[in-house]
């Protein structure tokens, strides 16, 4: 579904060198690594926001390089940002109603809005009150229910776990498993709780200073003597 070769990308520095990762359509993949490595920005270079300097990047057999940014959402991809950057003004239901703006979104509206309550039941809670006066962990699950109301073949998470306390973090990794076996959505994570998105994903991306260190599925990720050391604290 997601083929990306040989993607050089950054700022005025690359900062992702030589980059090559691949999602399958139904796989859960998780990219972890250390703060600085290079994933908010992998993510950006996917979704358009930064621009890469050499590489390819296929979605569903397509260019997406050649798709304007704006564009790329209309293909199916979904992207949860880092910090969440739900709209505060606006309520849960207004928020949710932002990530429908997709022809996908728009068709499958009714569809979709009972299977995010039904997983996420706090937003159905929550739905006349102020996203900016949420709790943390019910941004981040507003947040993914915003990209799931788009109707995404792939939804992209920008470290979901970021800010939230370990109970509220563990939940949400949850509902992410659950809501992946009840939709075959396919799901690419990134993420600094290594153990936690090993344990979620079936396969995984070691990125360390702008380049994949280690890829594999998450039994031997799991059980390498690096990971252990460097990641899980054994
Ligand atoms: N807009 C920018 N302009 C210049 N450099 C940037 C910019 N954004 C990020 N960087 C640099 O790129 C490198 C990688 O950052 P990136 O945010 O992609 O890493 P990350 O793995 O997502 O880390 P974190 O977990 O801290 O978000 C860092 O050295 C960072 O300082």
């Amino acid at each position: 579904m997601l083929h990306i070769e040989g993607l050089t990308s950054g700022y005025s520095i690359p900062v992702l060198n030589d980059v090559s990762i691949k999602v399958e359509e139904g796989q859960f993949v998780a990219i972890v690594g250390p703060n600085g490595a290079g994933k908010t920005t992998l993510f950006k270079t996917i979704s358009g926001i930064v621009r890469p300097s050499t590489g390819t990047i296929r979605f569903a057999n397509q260019d997406l390089l050649s798709i304007r940014p704006a564009q790329r959402a209309h293909l199916g991809i979904a992207h949860v940002p880092e910090g969440r950057q739900v709209f505060p003004s606006l309520t849960v239901m207004e928020n949710l109603e932002m990530g429908a703006m997709t022809e996908a979104g728009q068709r499958d509206w009714k569809h979709n809005i009972e299977r995010i309550f039904e997983w996420l039941p706090i937003l159905a809670e929550r739905r006349g009150q102020f996203a900016g006066t949420l709790s943390g962990g019910q941004q981040q699950m507003l947040a993914i229910g915003r990209g799931l109301a788009s109707s995404p073949k792939l939804l992209m998470l920008d470290e979901p776990s970021m800010g939230l306390a370990p109970t509220i973090a563990d939940f949400i990794f949850e509902r992410l498993i659950e809501i992946r076996r009840q939709s075959n959505l396919t799901i690419l994570l990134v993420e600094q709780r290594v153990a936690e998105a090993l344990e979620s994903a079936d396969h995984g991306y070691v990125l360390e200073a702008g380049r994949v260190a280690l890829e594999g599925n998450n039994q031997t990720l799991r059980a390498d003597d690096r990971i252990r050391k460097a990641y899980l604290g054994m």
